[in-house]
């Protein structure tokens, strides 16, 4: 499959603080992407360069055959984290300002932006000013502005990011309408479930360095499964069963517990279940679990997604560099 995009070892320094290092993955055409990691991870700083909007320390990128994102603007649409549009206009004039910014003219960015509101399903915030929206609305307004001019290559930094779980849904179907409408998607987020459920690939980011690169199957395959029981049962007693490297206990009772078991690579929880049941353990409910897609990023990067890493790596934070 051809690229859309390859980045080939960039990195970026912030004066003496290193943001990203060495980092290479490439997106194929027609996918969508997931560049997951915590915040701080360097995920923003990544998305800037690729967009051309701030230099790389080294590197090489190559964005739809452009060595600089400013070169192919017009066919690039980005949703930057920071959210905002003139909040006096309307969402139809809004959207159509913001097609016009990439060379589309306004009458057919009126039409447009009138056309994709109504099968948003957001019909009736044409009429509202964009002050009058609801957070969800003007989040979808801002990425309908984005993607206007109907660019080959999409980049969403933390959409989903402020929204409920209703609008993070209708969030998700329009990405896969732009990718079934041909254009590559590239988003950032540091919630893992929505590339779970959205992604062709995923590239796990940490600590600006890349720690995973291939699709969600493939990240969830380098992750252990679990084992989860319910009874009677000693900790100590399930951290000795064969196969289990360690354990956690999720719920406690007066000592009816939920234990979740860790196993180790390759055992697949039935020798440990035998054992525990050969054994006597007082085990009334069991469950062998998958890993999914935030236990890998755990175990590949020994961080956790939610943390903050924007606080420096050596301890301090970084001084604002332009
Ligand atoms: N202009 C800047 N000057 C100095 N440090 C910066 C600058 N921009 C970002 N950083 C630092 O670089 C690191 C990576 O930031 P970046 O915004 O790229 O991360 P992120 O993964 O996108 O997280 P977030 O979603 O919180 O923005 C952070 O520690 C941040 O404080």
């Amino acid at each position: 499959m051809d690229a859309a995009l390859t980045l080939d070892g960039i990195s970026k320094r912030y004066g003496g603080f290193q943001a990203v290092s060495d980092l290479s993955f490439q997106v194929e055409k027609g996918m969508i992407c997931g560049f997951l990691g915590p915040n701080g991870a360097g995920k923003t700083s990544t998305l800037r360069m690729i967009l051309g909007l701030q230099p790389a320390t080294s590197g090489r990128i190559d964005i739809l055959g452009a060595d600089d994102g400013r070169k192919v603007r017009d066919r690039i649409g980005f949703l930057p984290e920071e959210r905002g549009l003139y909040k006096k206009m309307t969402p139809v004039d809004a959207i159509a300002f913001f097609g016009g910014l990439k060379g589309l003219p306004a009458a057919e960015g009126r039409k447009r932006a009138r056309d994709m509101l109504e099968q948003m399903g957001l019909g009736d915030a044409q009429k509202k000013k964009m002050k009058d929206l609801s957070k969800g609305m003007a989040q979808k307004v801002q990425l309908i502005a984005s993607v206007v001019h109907r660019p080959e290559f999409v980049i969403l930094d933390e959409p989903f990011s402020g929204l409920d779980p209703m609008n993070q849904q209708g969030l998700e179907a329009m990405i896969r309408a732009l990718a079934a409408d041909g254009a590559t998607v590239l988003f950032s987020t540091h919630v893992m479930q929505h590339a779970e459920r959205l992604c062709d690939k995923v590239v796990l980011l940490a600590r600006g360095k890349k720690a995973f690169e291939g699709t969600v199957d493939q990240a969830r395959a380098t992750s252990p499964r679990f084992l989860e029981l319910e009874g009677a049962l000693d900790p100590s007693a399930v951290s000795a069963l064969p196969g289990v490297s360690g354990v956690e206990v999720l719920h406690d009772h007066d000592g009816a517990r939920t234990i979740r078991a860790g196993l180790a690579q390759g055992a697949g929880g039935q020798e440990a279940l035998k054992s525990a049941f050969l054994s006597g353990l007082d085990v009334r409910r069991f469950q062998i679990k998958e890993p999914t897609l935030h236990d890998a990023f755990i175990a590949l990067t020994g961080d956790h997604p939610d943390e903050d890493q924007s606080v420096a790596r050596d301890g301090h934070k970084a001084e604002a560099v332009r």
